[in-house]
């Protein structure tokens, strides 16, 4: 099956994540105040769009099981993550309204949201959409699975809740997405099918560069010139 075949080739991409700074910090509790802050101003905006998507897709299916599962992603989106929000916003002493308040599209999350509507826009498929938007939940549920097999985390720990958060809220979210992937791949050419891998592939690696984009707090060139 395509998602299984997809999981097994992006293990390798999880563990590079996995291993990068932003996770490292979470998980030694040490991050940056800085990189957090970062990150939430870019992912307040990032779930925002991603919750549209859900809304933009819904358009394109005629099942009302797809339309009911996509209504209930976006209520989630909407609220469910800022558990996960506050957990970070909290461990940097600060509130998240006022973190997000001047939240702006740092290029890797900009470039990100974009290979995501790009499908939704040109594919009528909606499996396309879905290939682009799958690694969103799948990268933070492996990735906290890692986290919290690998190590001990005090119950005081600052980012525990987090990982905690993404290792057992995700698995609905998953199935169904793999599900709408799996079902089109059996009815499409190799071709259509190399696309859905492709799109998979790229998001796996815009996740990554979402992290790092936080943890070397990336901006714009151009918006040096404006401080
Ligand atoms: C960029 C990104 N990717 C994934 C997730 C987890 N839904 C997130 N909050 N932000």
């Amino acid at each position: 099956m395509l998602s299984e075949i997809l999981k097994k080739e992006t293990e390798p991409m999880i563990e590079a994540i996995y291993s990068d700074a932003f996770i490292q910090g979470l998980i030694r509790g040490d991050i940056d105040d800085a990189a957090v802050a970062h990150y939430l101003r870019a992912d307040s905006l990032y779930l925002d769009e991603f919750a549209k998507l859900y809304a933009l897709l819904m358009s394109k299916t005629e099942s009302k099981e797809t339309v009911r599962f996509l209504m209930g992603q976006m209520a989630f989106l909407l609220d469910g993550e800022s558990e996960a929000h506050e957990v970070l916003a909290h461990a940097i002493n600060r509130s998240y309204e006022d973190i997000i308040k001047d939240g702006e599209w740092y290029p890797s999350a900009d470039h990100y949201i974009k290979h995501m509507y790009f499908n939704a826009y040109t594919r009528e498929d909606i499996a396309y959409a879905i290939s682009a938007m799958a690694p969103c939940p799948y990268v933070y549920r492996r990735v906290a699975q890692m986290a919290l097999e690998r190590h001990t985390f005090d119950t005081d720990h600052p980012y525990r809740r987090w990982f905690e958060f993404y290792a057992n809220d995700m698995n609905d979210t998953i199935d169904v997405m793999f599900g709408i992937m799996d079902d089109a791949a059996a009815h499409m050419t190799e071709k259509e099918v190399g696309i859905l891998r492709k799109n998979y592939l790229e998001s796996t690696e815009h996740e990554r560069r979402f992290f790092n984009m936080a943890a070397t707090k990336e901006r714009w060139k151009g918006a040096d010139m404006n401080d």
